[in-house]
């Protein structure tokens, strides 16, 4: 079964249509790599997708439900991973993951935080504001919601990759790949080559003048 679908899809920024009339599904255990070059409107449409904006014309469905009709059951089964990390700068790494897991209902222990961290190459910053730790160190922080949402059944990342050190990129890949195994679905964007050894659907955005 389709865990997301999308009919007739069409997005307008300023005068300029990004896409139109696309359709598409990803099923149990697919994951989809969107691709185009800068502009073409890939992070339009994972908005759209994640229900955070409004397309122009078409619809979105979740598990066959119009995105608009279930918006609770949605939030609680997606995990949208944007250019915005959603991290509080002023915060250490555990009190930013605490505060997610807060907001979003995961019940997790304060252990299984510093474990992750510490799977994430984080041990010795987990105490200190976020704002001191390098750009990687933040997207790590950030991408730990993957380690603690995998009963989730859809992930959206826009380029998740961004950042990463090759060790980064390894962990998160696998991450991606374990989570799919487990029957969940993946629309992803990424500039560089995947790593991910996992059978893989492509949609193109052209760039449109
Ligand atoms: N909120 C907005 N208001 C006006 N124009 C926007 C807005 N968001 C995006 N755009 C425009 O839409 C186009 C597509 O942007 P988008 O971020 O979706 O591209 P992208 O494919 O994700 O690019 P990149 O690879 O650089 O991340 C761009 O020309 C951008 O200027």
């Amino acid at each position: 079964m389709a865990v997301l679908s999308v009919t007739n899809l069409s997005v307008v920024k300023r005068d300029r249509l990004l896409f139109e009339n696309l359709n598409f599904a990803v099923k149990q255990g697919g994951l989809l790599y969107v691709k185009g070059q800068n502009g073409a409107g890939k992070t339009s449409m994972l908005r759209v997708l994640a229900g955070l904006v409004a397309a122009d014309s078409g619809e979105v469905y979740f598990s066959q439900q119009n995105i608009q009709d279930c918006r609770e059951n949605y939030h609680q089964n997606l995990v949208y991973f944007g250019h915005k990390l959603g991290i509080n700068q002023t915060l250490s790494a555990v009190e930013n993951l605490q505060f997610w897991c807060k907001q979003h209902l995961v019940s997790i222990s304060v252990d299984t935080i510093y474990d992750t961290l510490a799977q994430l190459n984080l041990v010795g910053l987990e105490d200190i504001p976020v704002a001191n730790l390098s750009a990687g160190q933040q997207r790590r922080v950030a991408l730990a919601r993957f380690w603690f949402k995998r009963d989730a059944k859809l992930w959206i990342l826009d380029e998740p990759f961004t950042a990463l050190d090759t060790q980064g990129i390894d962990l998160l890949s696998n991450q991606i790949t374990q989570f799919l195994s487990g029957g969940g679905a993946v629309v992803m964007t990424s500039h560089q080559a995947l790593r991910i050894d996992y059978p893989t659907d492509e949609l193109t955005l052209e760039y449109r003048i």
